[in-house]
This record gives structure tokens, sequence and C-alpha cells, in this order.
């Protein structure tokens, strides 16, 4: 496989605080990386050196397209406020020589003709998130980089936004994206890299992440649950259940591999299945609950 990017041990400080942590990871020509982790976790500290805008301290990038063939969408943007849609699209256009037409870039922004006289700061959060991607790409880019692409997006307008992902992807575009949203890795993404702390913790398809529940947990409404209190919480304790009320449910958290006897006695004690909601944790969601303990392996 062709790679596009690949950092070697790559650690990144700013004063004396470690933000990336010996990081190793490569990209492959044609693949949707999604880059997952929490607030803080070192996303786009990893993005501004793949830019080149940071220097890392150790550890080496290299980045094998050429700096003019890599799209950025970065998470904020901003423009003059006397320019308008048009006059912006012009002006970034004229840096390449085979930029999108006016089709193609009506394709992406969906926007009424006379949408295109107005000035950019005039646009809603959404539009102008559309409006930013269409910049990023507007010079046909090898390699996208984007930065928390659907902020502000609602949801007609995100699913358009990972509609025109995919036509980039099928035509063979590098993407390299970051969220917050667990349920974005869907869209395109062949792969989900997990960062934590400055530290890869996974890097695996979304199915593969998805599939991997370390804990399974049991909604009981409280009403039902007081009529059986005393032999739930016997059940709570042998089994050393996490056990936390939410509104009028008693929400039950234990590992995977305690189901079939955790569901046993409820079944025992007298609770039917109608009176009970079962549902899995996956592992993205333990890690954005930050639940995942230091020593649990992925
Ligand atoms: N220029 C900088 N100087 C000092 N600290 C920085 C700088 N840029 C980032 N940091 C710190 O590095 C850590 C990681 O920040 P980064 O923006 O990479 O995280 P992130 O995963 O992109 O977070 P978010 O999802 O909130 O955008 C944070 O603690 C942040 O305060």
């Amino acid at each position: 496989m062709t790679q596009v990017i690949t950092l070697n041990n790559v650690t990144k400080k700013f004063k004396e605080k470690e933000v990336l942590k010996n990081i190793s990871l490569e990209i492959n020509q044609g693949e949707c990386v999604a880059l997952l982790g929490k607030n803080g976790a070192g996303k786009s500290t990893l993005i501004s050196l793949i830019l080149g805008l940071f220097y890392p301290n150790e550890g080496e990038i290299e980045l094998y397209d050429k700096k003019e063939e890599v799209g950025f969408l970065s998470q904020k943007t901003r423009f003059p406020d006397d320019v308008t849609i048009q006059e912006m699209l012009g002006f970034v256009a004229s840096f390449s020589s085979n930029a999108l037409n006016k089709e193609e870039i009506d394709h992406i922004l969906k926007f009424e003709e006379s949408k295109y006289k107005q000035l950019i700061h005039t646009c809603s959060g959404g539009e102008q998130r559309l409006f930013d991607m269409c910049l990023a790409i507007i010079n046909r880019p090898k390699f996208l980089i984007v930065d928390e692409p659907t902020a502000g997006m609602d949801t007609s307008t995100r699913n358009h936004f990972w509609q025109v992902m995919e036509e980039l992807k099928e035509r063979g575009t590098t993407i390299l994206f970051t969220t917050h949203y667990v349920e974005e890795v869907d869209y395109c993404a062949d792969r989900v890299v997990l960062l934590d702390d400055g530290v890869i913790r996974a890097d695996n398809t979304p199915y593969h992440l998805r599939t991997l529940n370390k804990r399974k947990r049991v909604a009981i409404e409280k009403e039902t649950y007081t009529l059986f209190e005393k032999e739930l919480n016997e059940v709570a304790d042998s089994f050393k259940i996490t056990v936390s009320e939410k509104s009028d449910i008693i929400i039950w958290e234990f590992k995977n591999n305690l189901s079939n006897e955790v569901i046993q006695s409820l079944l025992r004690i007298g609770l039917s299945f109608e009176n009970i909601e079962v549902t899995n944790t996956s592992l993205l969601n333990t890690i954005f609950a930050n639940e995942l303990s230091e020593e649990e392996e992925i």
C-alpha cells in the first residue's frame, strides 16, 4: 500500500507538558481515518504536526504528498467582515489551476443563487461549515484533513456533509478527520484511531471497536426495583455491580462476562424481561465516559 503519511515515535511537548507521547501512525492512500478523542486528547496538535505547523520534540514525520495536494479544514475559520461568499470562493480558487467548477460548488453548498452575494459572516453556523469545507477541497486535494467538521450542523446538513465526504472517498481522496461524535465513525471511516491523553489507545476498524463490549447495562424501573429491593441488593453485592440512579430508573453496570449469571439471577428473583432493559456499553462509549482504566486492554 502507498503511504500518505508516516509518524514514527512522535512526542510533542508544550513547555513541560507532553501532549503527544510516542505516537506511531501510518495512513495509506485512499484510507479514511477517524481520529477520536476527548477534549484535550491531542487531536488538533497531531494535525498541526502533520501540517507542519509545529515541530515534534522527538520522532519523525514523513508526508509523501506535496503540500499543495493537502486540503485542510480547521476547527475554526475566520474571514474579513466585508467579503462575500462568491468573492472568497473566487479568491481561493484563483490559487489552483484545476479548481472545482460552479456546478461542483453548488453540489457541496446547496445554496440558493442569491446567497453567493451574501457576506460570509451572515451565514448560519452549519452553512459556514459547508462553506469552510468547500474552500478546503476547492483545489481537489489528494489528502484531506478535517478537524471537527460537523460542529454546528443540524442533522440534514450533517447527512449532506457525510455524503460529500463519501463522494471524495470514492474518488480516492485520503481523509483524516477528527470528531467527538462516536456515531460519526460509521459514516465513512475505514479505521478509527483513538487518542487518549496523548497516547494511541486503539487503531482498528469501527466494527471491531464497536463489538468490543466491555460492559453490559441493565435498567430497572424504580417502582419495580423497590418491590424486590432486598434480593436485588444481594445480587448487586455478590457480582460487585455498579449501581446508579437516573430519574425513574436504577442502572446496573457490570462486565460482559457476568451477563448470563446476572440475568439469570434477576429472572430467579421474579423480574421478567418486560421489567428490564439490557443494553451494551461499547468500548467507544466507555472511553468517552472516562471509565476506561489504564490497565484495560483494547
Ligand atoms: N499552542 C499551545 N500551547 C500550549 N498548550 C497547548 C497548545 N496547543 C494545545 N495545547 C494543549 O495541548 C493539549 C491538547 O490540545 P489539543 O487541542 O491538541 O486537543 P484536542 O484533542 O484537539 O481537543 P479538542 O477536542 O478540545 O479540540 C491541551 O491540554 C491543550 O491545552
